[in-house]
């Protein structure tokens, strides 16, 4: 496998969809949960999931990256049916889910350094300072996660996708959680991602984080909507998108 240097020169040249979604239903066992999804996510663009509670959002996030079988449907991640095993796959895709795990007895900066050092990047110490910096972390390196916050080691979870490359970022609902600045810090940082090239689909409940970060939206339901990021804020907003 080829080494990079840092995650910060991993983001792949452009190309059309990144992701493809086909008449996607999303659910559990032969049990959809909302309506037929179909998008499609180039690199540079930002995708975010929006909707009330229950609505399937987390659902239809885990089929598109494979952690869930599709009641029908297809979900394609570079012209390919995801396979969350195979190399590219786990090269290509960081994905940060709210219920993701962490290992009791290691420490902020040795769960950065497995996940870094896994994907092949060079310097390491280096990538996990300025994330560990970046996200608040520095003085906890060398904290377990059960004694951090709940925000704490949410950051924790959400640096584990900064230190290692990436051309596609899947999160759900990342701002939870999260304090105000450091969700502005975050949001920020993700938009200037995007416009040098990730591709990010994002399951958000904040309409200012969507604001900042989206630039194309669904509202996810019985039927699926279609929506700019201002129409989506507005939705989330009023949690009511079908009144104008
Ligand atoms: N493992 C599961 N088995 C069966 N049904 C599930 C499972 N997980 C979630 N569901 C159901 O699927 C539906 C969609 O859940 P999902 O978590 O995708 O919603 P969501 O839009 O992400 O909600 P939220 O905004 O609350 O995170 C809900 O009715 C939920 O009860």
């Amino acid at each position: 496998m080829s080494k990079v240097t840092s995650p910060a020169n991993t983001t792949v040249p452009r190309r059309k969809d990144v992701v493809r979604a086909e008449k996607l239903q999303a659910g559990y066992g032969t049990t959809a949960v909302c309506g037929v999804v179909s998008f499609s996510l180039h690199a540079g663009q930002a995708l975010a999931l929006v909707g009330p509670n229950g609505a399937g959002k987390s659902t239809v996030v885990k089929t598109v990256v494979g952690q869930l079988e599709a009641v029908s449907g297809t979900a394609l991640i570079n012209g390919a049916e995801v396979d969350d095993r195979t190399l590219d796959f786990r090269r290509e895709v960081a994905v940060v889910f709210d219920d993701d795990a962490f290992f009791p007895a290691l420490t902020v900066e040795e769960h950065l350094a497995i996940v870094s050092a896994g994907h092949g990047v060079q310097d390491v110490e280096e990538v996990i300072a300025s994330e560990l910096e970046f996200f608040g972390l520095a003085a906890l390196a060398t904290s377990r996660p059960y004694n951090l916050s709940s925000g704490q080691r949410r950051r924790m979870l959400l640096a584990s996708a900064f230190v290692r490359p990436r051309s596609l970022l899947v999160l759900d609902e990342p701002e939870q959680r999260l304090d105000t600045a450091m969700r502005h810090r975050l949001a920020t940082r993700l938009r200037a991602e995007v416009d040098e090239g990730l591709a990010l689909l994002v399951v958000t409940h904040d309409p200012d984080f969507l604001s900042t970060v989206a630039t194309k939206a669904l509202f996810i339901a019985d039927t699926i909507h279609a929506m700019t990021p201002a129409q989506a804020a507005v939705a989330i907003s009023s949690e009511n998108p079908h009144t104008d």
